[in-house]
Formats: C-alpha cells, sequence, structure tokens
C-alpha cells in the first residue's frame, strides 16, 4: 500500500496524516529541485566565486535530500487558537483542524509553494512545547500528537496526549510509541533521536551558543545523541555564525564515527567534520603505543611547560652588529639595539613564529628611522625591501631562529642534555629519562612516534604558531583524553564554545580523569557549565543492576544510571567448562541471532581472531569490527574487540572471558564496565575464568 493510494480500511486521521506525509515529501523534492534549479548569477562570472557558489548550492540540495526511511515529521501541536496563527492566516483553518493552531513537527523545515509551513523544524523555538509541554505547564497546547511509523517509513499509528483535560499523570517517556522506540531492536549505525528526545536532554541540546557544556553521564543516558542534537540545534539557531567558524566532532576512534556517522545527515547537517583525536593531530604516523606509565607521563600538563622553556630557549642574545648596504650608504644596528627589540617582543606573550615575523618588521622600520633622519624619502616598498634584505634575513634567524614543531620534540626527546635543561626543576629524572624516544633516530620519519607523542608537537606547532579555532567542538568520551591532547582541543575551541561529554566510570586510556573540573581546566574551559545525565536509555536494570557492582571499585561515588525499562530475562551469565567454551560462546551467539537485530561478541581484544575463526568453523558468518569500515552494517554478527566497544550498542551483547578483558590493561575493570553496558536487549556472559571479584 502506498501512502498516496490508502486502502479503504486504513483509519481516516492515519490517511489524512498519510496524505499530509506525502505532500511534505513531494514539497521537499519541489525544495531541494528549487535549490539545484538556481543558476549561478552572472554578476559572479569569476571562476573562483562560481565554485563557491556550487559548493553551497550542492551543500543545500544534499541538506534537502529525503531520507527514505526517515519520516518527515513525528509529532503534531494542536495550539490554542490565536496563539500561534494570527485570526487570518490559512494555516489556522488547515483541513481537518478544528480550529486549534496545528504544526506538524518534523527533521526540517519543509513548506509549501505559496511559503506556508507544512513541516516545522523541531529547532524551531515554538517546537518546544513538543518537548517542554506538560498538564502543568501547557505551553499554550492543547493537544501533542505522536506518530509510529513501520519499518518502510509508513506512518501506521498515532497516540495523543491531551495538556487541557487534567490528563492525571503523563509519564515523563510520554507513551507507548517513546517506549517501543527505545526498546526498538538495533540494527546498523545509530538514529537519531529527534521524535523522543526528552526533557532532562532538551536543556542541554537547547543550550546556547556561548555556553560550554559538561555533561557527566552514565553509559546509555544519551550523552553522544545529546551532542549530535545540539550540533543541529547550533547549526540551525546560529548557521551564519558557525557556518564561516565550522562545528567538528571528536570522538574515540573510527568504528565509533562510522556507527554515528548517519545522524546528522538525517537531521539535514551535512557539514561538520567528525574526526578523532588522533586524526586530528596526526602530523606524524603514529608506529607505537607507549606503555602506560610513558603515555601518562606524556600526557602530563607539566609537558606544555618543558616545550615551552625548550622552545624559547633559542632565542640567542645579539653579539653582533648588523650591517645594512643600501646603494652607497651602510646603517648599522648595534647588539643592544637588537637586543632591547628581542626583548620587546618576548616579553608580549606572543607566538614564537609571530615573533620572527615581527623581529624582522622592527629592524626594517629601526634602520628607516635611521634613514629618514638622514633626509632619505622611505616608503612602505623601503620598509619591505629592508625587511627582506639578506643581511637582515640572516639577523633575525640568528637570535630568533626557524623552528619547526617535528624537529623540536625530535631534538628535545632524543638530547639528555638539552631535555634536562628544559626539564630542570619539571621532571625528575627518572621522568625525563622515560620520556625520551628509544632507539637513535636520525630525523622526523624514522623516529618511531606514539600517540601520546602528537600532543607535545601539537603544543610545540601551536607556539610557534597558533592554530586556527572553530565555533563549536564537540568532545565525546572527554573523560579519556590527557591533560595535553585537552590542550590540542582548547586551543581549536579557543574562540568558540564546547560540549564535553563523558562518563568517569567508562576512562580507560592512561591519563582518564576522575575528576571534570581538571579535565575543563586543561581544555581552557574553567566555567563551563556541569550537567549530569542519569536516566538510561539503552540497558535494561537488570544488566545494568549487574554491571553496576564494579562501580565502587572503578568510581567510587558515582551512582549508576537509573534504567527506564526492566526487562526479566534480559541477562545470563554461563559458568562453562574449558572443554564445552566454545560451544557455549557459539551457542549464545545462535540463540542471540534468533532474536531480531545486532549481535556483538565482545572479548578481550587478543581474543577476537580466535573467536571470529571459531564462529566460521562452526558456519557463524560475522565481521570483526575494526577491520572493515562498514562492519557495522555488513553483519548482524559482529565480533568487536574490547577496545573499540566504547560509545558502540547491540541488540544483543557475548561477553566472553571477562576475566581476560579485566587482565588485558591497567583499567581493565573500567573497559568491562563500558563492555557490559553495551547491550540493548540482552546480555549473555560466558566465563571459565572465576568471573571479576565485584560480579561474582
Ligand atoms: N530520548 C531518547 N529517545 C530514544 N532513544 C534514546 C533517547 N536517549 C537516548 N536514546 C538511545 O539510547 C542509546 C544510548 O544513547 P547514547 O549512545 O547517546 O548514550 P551515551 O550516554 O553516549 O552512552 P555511552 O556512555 O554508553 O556511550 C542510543 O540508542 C540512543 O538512541
Amino acid at each position: 500500500m502506498s501512502a498516496s493510494e490508502p486502502s479503504p480500511a486504513v483509519d481516516p486521521e492515519i490517511r489524512a496524516e498519510r496524505e499530509h506525509l506525502a505532500a511534505s515529501r513531494t514539497a521537499l523534492r519541489r525544495m531541494r529541485d528549487d535549490v539545484l534549479g538556481t543558476e549561478t548569477p552572472a554578476v559572479f562570472g569569476d571562476w573562483v566565486s562560481t565554485q563557491v557558489l556550487q559548493q553551497s548550492r550542492a551543500l543545500r540540495a544534499e541538506a534537502l535530500e529525503d531520507i527514505p526511511d526517515t519520516p518527515l515529521f513525528f509529532g503534531r501541536l494542536d495550539f490554542e487558537p490565536g496563539t500561534v496563527f494570527e485570526d487570518d492566516e490559512e494555516e489556522a483553518e488547515a483541513p481537518g483542524s478544528d480550529g486549534v493552531d496545528r504544526l506538524h513537527i518534523g527533521r526540517r523545515h519543509v513548506h509549501d509553494e505559496h511559503g506556508r509551513a507544512m513541516v516545522l523544524d523541531w529547532r524551531a523555538p515554538i517546537s518546544v512545547a513538543f518537548y517542554r509541554a506538560t498538564p502543568q505547564n501547557p505551553m499554550n497546547l492543547r493537544s501533542r500528537r505522536r506518530y509510529g511509523f513501520d519499518g518502510n517509513a509508513q506512518l501506521t499509528a498515532f497516540e495523543d496526549e491531551s495538556l487541557t483535560d487534567g490528563f492525571p499523570e503523563v509519564s515523563q517517556l510520554g507513551g507507548e510509541l517513546l517506549t517501543a522506540e527505545i526498546e526498538r531492536p538495533r540494527t546498523g549505525p545509530m538514529r537519531d533521536i529527534v521524535a523522543t528526545i526528552q526533557p532532562e536532554q532538551d536543556d542541554l541540546v537547547r543550550a546556547e551558543l556561548a555556553t560550554t557544556l559538561c555533561v557527566q553521564g552514565a553509559p546509555g543516558t544519551g550523552k553522544t545523541a545529546v551532542g549530535l542534537h545540539r550540533i543541529a540545534y547550533l547549526l540551525y539557531t546560529e548557521r551564519k555564525r558557525l557556518g564561516r567558524s565550522g562545528v567538528a566532532i571528536v570522538g574515540p576512534n573510527r568504528s565509533f564515527l562510522s556507527y554515528i556517522r548517519n545522524v546528522l545527515p538525517a537531521l539535514g547537517e551535512v557539514d561538520v567534520t567528525q574526526t578523532t583525536v588522533r586524526e586530528l593531530l596526526e602530523t606524524v604516523p603514529v608506529r607505537r603505543t607507549d606503555d602506560a606509565d610513558t603515555a601518562r607521563l606524556k600526557g602530563d600538563a607539566r609537558m606544555a611547560e618543558v616545550i615551552r622553556r625548550d622552545l624559547w630557549s633559542r632565542l640567542r642574545k645579539p653579539a653582533e652588529t648588523l650591517v645594512v648596504q643600501r646603494g652607497s650608504r651602510r646603517w648599522r644596528l648595534y647588539p643592544d639595539e637588537l637586543t632591547d627589540l628581542l626583548d620587546e617582543l618576548r616579553e608580549r606573550g606572543i607566538s614564537y613564529g609571530s615573533g620572527r615575523d615581527l623581529l624582522a618588521h622592527r629592524i626594517a622600520h629601526a634602520i628607516l628611522s635611521q634613514m629618514e633622519s638622514a633626509g632619505e624619502a622611505c616608503d612602505d616598498r623601503t620598509h619591505d625591501q629592508v625587511r627582506r634584505n639578506r643581511e637582515v634575513r640572516a639577523a633575525v634567524t640568528a637570535v630568533w631562529p626557524k623552528a619547526d614543531p617535528v624537529k623540536l620534540i625530535l631534538g628535545l626527546l632524543t638530547d639528555v642534555d638539552r631535555l634536562a635543561s628544559a626539564a630542570e626543576g619539571i621532571l625528575s629524572p627518572d621522568e625525563q629519562a622515560a620520556v625520551m624516544l628509544p632507539g637513535r633516530p636520525r630525523g622526523p620519519k624514522s623516529a618511531k612516534w606514539s600517540e601520546a607523542d602528537l600532543a607535545l608537537i601539537d603544543e610545540a606547532a601551536a607556539l610557534i604558531q597558533r592554530p586556527e579555532t572553530i565555533g563549536h567542538l564537540v568532545v565525546d568520551e572527554a573523560h579519556d583524553l590527557s591533560p595535553m591532547q585537552c590542550r590540542a582541543l582548547g586551543r581549536r575551541a579557543a574562540g568558540g564554545s564546547a560540549t564535553v561529554l563523558g562518563d568517569i566510570a567508562q576512562g580507560t586510556s592512561p591519563s582518564a580523569t576522575g575528576d571534570w573540573p581538571a579535565l575543563l581546566h586543561h581544555l581552557g574551559k574553567p566555567d563551563a557549565r556541569l550537567a549530569i545525565l542519569d536516566r538510561g536509555y539503552r540497558v535494561p536494570a537488570q544488566i545494568i543492576d549487574f554491571a553496576a557492582r564494579l562501580l565502587p571499585a572503578i568510581a567510587p561515588g558515582l551512582g549508576a544510571p537509573v534504567a527506564v525499562r526492566r526487562s526479566p530475562g534480559s541477562l545470563r551469565v554461563s559458568p562453562a567448562a574449558a572443554a564445552s567454551y566454545a560451544n557455549t560462546v557459539v551457542d549464545a551467539c545462535r540463540t542471540a541471532l534468533k532474536g531480531e537485530g545486532s549481535v556483538g561478541l565482545i572479548a578481550a581484544d587478543a581474543d577476537i581472531t580466535d573467536l571470529h575463526r571459531m564462529l566460521a568453523a562452526t558456519g557463524l558468518d560475522a565481521d570483526v569490527l575494526g577491520e572493515t569500515d562498514d562492519a557495522l552494517v555488513a553483519n548482524r554478527l559482529v565480533c568487536v574487540p574490547a577496545s573499540l566497544a566504547k560509545g558502540l550498542e547491540f541488540d544483543a551483547v557475548i561477553t566472553a572471558e571477562p576475566s581476560r578483558i579485566v587482565a588485558a590493561e591497567p583499567r581493565g575493570l573500567h573497559r568491562l564496565y563500558v563492555v557490559l553496558t553495551r547491550a540493548v536487549s540482552a546480555l549473555h556472559v560466558v566465563h571459565t575464568d572465576p568471573l571479576p571479584e565485584p560480579l561474582r
């Protein structure tokens, strides 16, 4: 049955709604055709302008693309007559609107050929009522409607909620359709939650651009969802500003980015950089992993001072007189005069690179002053000629040498004496020895850089030349950032604001934070608004209660999320004898595959290859996460190395041998907490070794 040919048996209300949906789709197509049909005005005849215009048109057209399995609207608001539209506006009298002021709420604005709204963007101020109105504070609403859709985005149901007839108790989740959405079997990448954003989430999503938010939230409380929807919201309210300055989201790894990649396009936002800290900072290839202690040390904010000292220690006291020959005349600057120029610049707090450029200008200016005093006519060209003069350039380089960030860190971390002098009073001799690069690299290319080194190089690069900043930065899984990584991200957000998302209990990196104010300090955003999310939408209570037994050990004082639903039978723990372990895991996978949705077999990284082989030997086809970009869409059954589970979710999770996940790394219990909180419907733990102490 198509939306345009409803069967006679369909409820007339549903038929009317389907007709509105079909008409809205047609209108969206027309809006997109209009954008694509726009001629580039002749006035922008030059090539560059034409390219820019074409690109912006392509982006606008992409943003207007209809995503077939994503319904264009998801809700309807019936306001008291006259509270939204002027009396004579036609919208108020839309067919079947019963005199109320009626608005359909959807993922983006759609209007008909007369410019009348057919679907109102969820981000428009008036749409707030969809998320926040209650019988106690109806916000002029008479009733709110939510729609249900089948797998083909066909509208199949609706649910009305009256806000005027003293509805006794509206649950926060608002009804069956919302519960169904939360329990929906998960397949493939993450979906937006725009139809069901909860009031505590909406409050964060709609925080104004100037506010930097830091959200501490237990697993599945919607942190990632909030971050993504906040981006979409800010791009709507501040499109011009953010269009210029840009928006980026930083996630923990590629698998995570691949998991979230569809959310913003589904909300009509296609121009957002999605990256990882490593990708953002990777100026040299990473070929080594530091041990945990070294990584923690290199991530320590004290390293910033060591690098700063080393860089500025390159300045030399001017020793020679600068002589500039022009025609038959010679102009001189004596070492004392050069020293004054140098000192003045050094004390101004400018970047090393700018100081170097300015020194050349200052020297040129001083020489031009002498020339003018001697009666020579000078102009900008003379200034430029003097500044670029060979002797001047040589004098600048002699006292203010060029600096390259990679070479600087290479030099610092391979020269014991140089490091000792820069780190004196900051790092102990043992610490200095620990941060030295291994081997004797001859140049930047032969050095075996680690991920922690990237933040050091970035620190040096920023001291030399400040990086460009962006308008808004969302950092997910922020609890894992080292202070040096925070500084690197903070520099990029220095001119804008940020959304910092994380959960101290899920910190697995050597530098994982236990303290949000400290992290925000390193990020340069000490005044961020701190918020807590504690209603868990992913994991049923039975599973979260089990995982939360780890909390006293990994994050004392931090509460478990309050699961929004219970699901009896969702947790199974199967001890297995060594001989039957493999069969038990395979059976657990087969049983999980009988249900709907995705199945993740999560185990210690070192065990994944064997488990994958074992599944294949029994005829079970699975992908390994991290090996292919689309592992999460290609196969219902995915083998997941524990280190990549962060931020992901599966309908059913089989956790194989938790004790090996714990033993694999220093913060193994935290890792296990992440792994145990990935399941939407069922968690099956299979083990031969005893369970880690708190879970017994
Ligand atoms: N208001 C909501 N309506 C429907 N689903 C929701 C809502 N909030 C969150 N969810 C769903 O709950 C799941 C968890 O959300 P999300 O991944 O954003 O949580 P998180 O706090 O980032 O979790 P983690 O810390 O474990 O990575 C997702 O499937 C998300 O779509």
